[in-house]
């Protein structure tokens, strides 16, 4: 079946316009954007969905987000823009940066549900899609307005593509750093003018300014509202959060932020996929992690380099040695 693919308009979560590639059908504006050598990016409602069902997926993905025009510039189409834009904005990050074909690297659609649950400040890769909550408006905005928490997890799924880190303790911990990492570093490159280093600060309490869900700069600061650990010897030990999966990756982002401070983000990248995509396994912890890391920068930049050493600096900074 044939896409008829059209440019319309849209405004985002925090009333931005941008351009959103539809599919014109029978007198309606699909989120249906094919632009991508096949890979299809599609965007759906869930407010329909019952909130059991992140688990069983049984009800997902909800019903596929159309318009009559293709000016999308109503409510309820504003995290669904931000969604559909941010995916994109994703789907090119890895593939112009590292020739990757979507999240699994053989093409897969790229499905997003927004809506889903009740004002849920809170948003999931469930193993094959991303689910993602309207927030409360105290909590969050819509989650998917921050372009860091989409490109978070849309790495969840390359995450689990790829290395497989089991979700819990150091593996789990892991699996949250590195998308906190590539949520940052897409940041980066597709919204430089307000880049940071902080995580969902586009979303994250819209009255409060200033504030984020985490920080990689300072894990532990006042404007994170999940103070975490930046050393090792403050690893929280406890079965809550998967192991504290939320808590301890506060320690390999410290480490991540000094090697982005130090190398830049276009580096890290390159070091962290690497290291992502050809040396961590479903079991690797924080030793490991700087042992794959130092091995990428070795094999990219030589073991006698500045990127090696920031690496080598950074895990020794935050005591994984
Ligand atoms: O870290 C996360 N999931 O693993 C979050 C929690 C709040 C933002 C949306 C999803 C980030
Ligand atoms: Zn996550």
């Amino acid at each position: 079946l044939a896409t008829v693919l059209v440019k319309g308009v849209g405004k985002g979560v925090l009333g931005d316009e941008k351009e959103i590639n539809l599919d014109y059908r029978n007198g309606k504006y699909y989120m249906i954007d094919d632009s991508r050598n096949g890979v299809k990016i599609k965007t759906y409602d869930a407010s329909d969905v019952p909130e059991i069902d992140f688990i069983s997926k049984y009800f997902l993905p909800g019903d596929i987000m159309y318009d009559k025009d293709d000016v999308l510039d109503e409510e309820i189409y504003k995290s669904a823009v931000d969604a559909h834009k941010y995916a994109g904005y994703v789907y090119d990050y890895y593939k112009n940066n590292f020739g990757r074909n979507s999240i699994d690297d053989k093409g897969m659609d790229i499905i997003s549900s927004v809506h889903y649950g009740n004002n849920l400040s809170n948003a999931f890769w469930n193993g094959e899609q991303m689910v993602y909550g309207d927030g409360d408006g105290k909590t969050s905005a819509p989650l998917t307005g921050a372009l860091d928490i989409v490109g978070h997890e849309m790495t969840h799924g390359v995450t689990a593509y790829e290395a497989g880190l089991e979700y819990q303790g150091q593996s789990g911990a892991l699996n949250e750093s590195f998308s906190d990492v590539f949520g940052t570093l897409i940041e980066f490159e597709y919204q430089p003018e307000k880049a940071d280093y902080l995580c969902g600060e586009d979303v994250w309490t819209p009255n409060i300014k200033g504030d984020a869900l985490r920080d990689l700069q300072d894990p532990g600061s006042d404007k994170a509202y999940s103070k975490q650990p930046s050393y090792m010897k403050d690893y929280v030990n406890t079965t809550d959060d998967h192991g504290g999966v939320h808590i301890n990756s506060g320690i390999p982002n410290k480490a991540a932020y000094l090697v982005i401070n130090s190398i830049g983000p276009k580096k890290t990248g390159q070091i962290y996929y690497r290291a992502l995509t050809t040396y961590l396994t479903n079991k690797s912890n924080f030793y490991d992690a700087r042992l794959a890391l130092l091995q990428s920068a070795e094999d990219i930049y030589g073991k006698d380099s500045k990127e090696y050493r920031a690496v080598e600096n950074a895990f020794d900074s935050v005591g994984i040695k």
